[in-house]
């Protein structure tokens, strides 16, 4: 694994950066295996990044979109992410719309959901029901909890390793969710973290010694590249 982490002055600094670095990443795939294949993260931070990269002049038809993680609620819902998605960029951009692959939330029982949206990535990287298929990039956010994607601190979700997708749960919400292995075959994960308020919990992820299922995002060990962005006020004190 190449572990990075870099610290930006403020979160205009932040989204500059992961730009920069999600553009470069873009190029490369597309001209490497003519396409680009990234996974969303939900929740606040990344919605600026959205923002930014709707405004980039890009090769739409060659880029497609995942989400690592979905509430459990329709796309209409204020609390989807697809939704945030769409409104700060998707929609704002010339992509196909079969290029957009949204987790399904709508058949009313979430174990259903999740088995359906594995089965939709299998066909898509037309692989197999034992390989991990890699995207280019997943985009991951961290909780005050250390969570990432929907993967929240002693839950059963931190223990499936077999499959891509499985259910997660915040509060007895269900969610759908990247399985930490699933997300570990990633070409690129990266962190985008903004707030003092996730110092303590990146204290925690970046110990030498520590219990993965209290901290999940300490689960995050790709093969490929994990890159941590953080705004100084979350990683201002985080060892050099
Ligand atoms: O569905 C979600 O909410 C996200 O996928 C979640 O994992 C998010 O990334 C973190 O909770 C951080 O959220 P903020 O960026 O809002 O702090």
């Amino acid at each position: 694994m190449n572990k990075k982490v870099e610290v930006l002055p403020d979160i205009s600094a932040l989204v500059t950066r992961g730009l920069e670095v999600i553009m470069s990443k873009l190029s490369t795939a597309i001209e490497q295996r003519g396409q680009f294949t990234i996974a969303l993260a939900g929740g606040s931070t990344p919605k600026p990044l959205y923002e930014a990269i709707a405004s980039q002049d890009l090769p739409w038809n060659k880029i497609h979109i995942f989400w690592g993680d979905e509430r459990y609620v329709p796309p209409n819902h204020p609390d989807s992410n697809e939704l945030m998605a769409r409104r700060a960029w998707l929609d704002r951009v010339d992509i196909p719309a079969t290029n957009i692959h949204p987790v399904p939330t709508l058949d009313g029982d979430p174990a259903t959901s999740s088995a359906k949206y594995e089965q939709h990535l299998r066909d898509f990287f037309h692989c197999s029901s034992k390989e991990f298929p890699s995207l280019d990039v997943v985009l991951l956010g961290m909780g005050d909890d250390a969570h990432t994607a929907s993967l929240f601190p002693h839950t059963p979700a931190l223990k499936v390793r077999d499959r891509l997708i499985t259910v997660g749960n915040k509060d007895e919400n269900p969610r759908i969710t990247f399985t930490y292995p699933f997300i570990n075959a990633a070409r690129s994960v990266i962190f985008l973290v903004a707030g003092v308020n996730k110092r303590p919990a990146l204290a925690q992820v970046f110990a030498a010694v520590g219990d993965d299922f209290t901290y999940p995002s300490r689960l995050i060990q790709p093969q490929g590249e994990l890159l941590w962005l953080l705004d100084a006020a979350a990683g201002g004190e985080l060892p050099a």
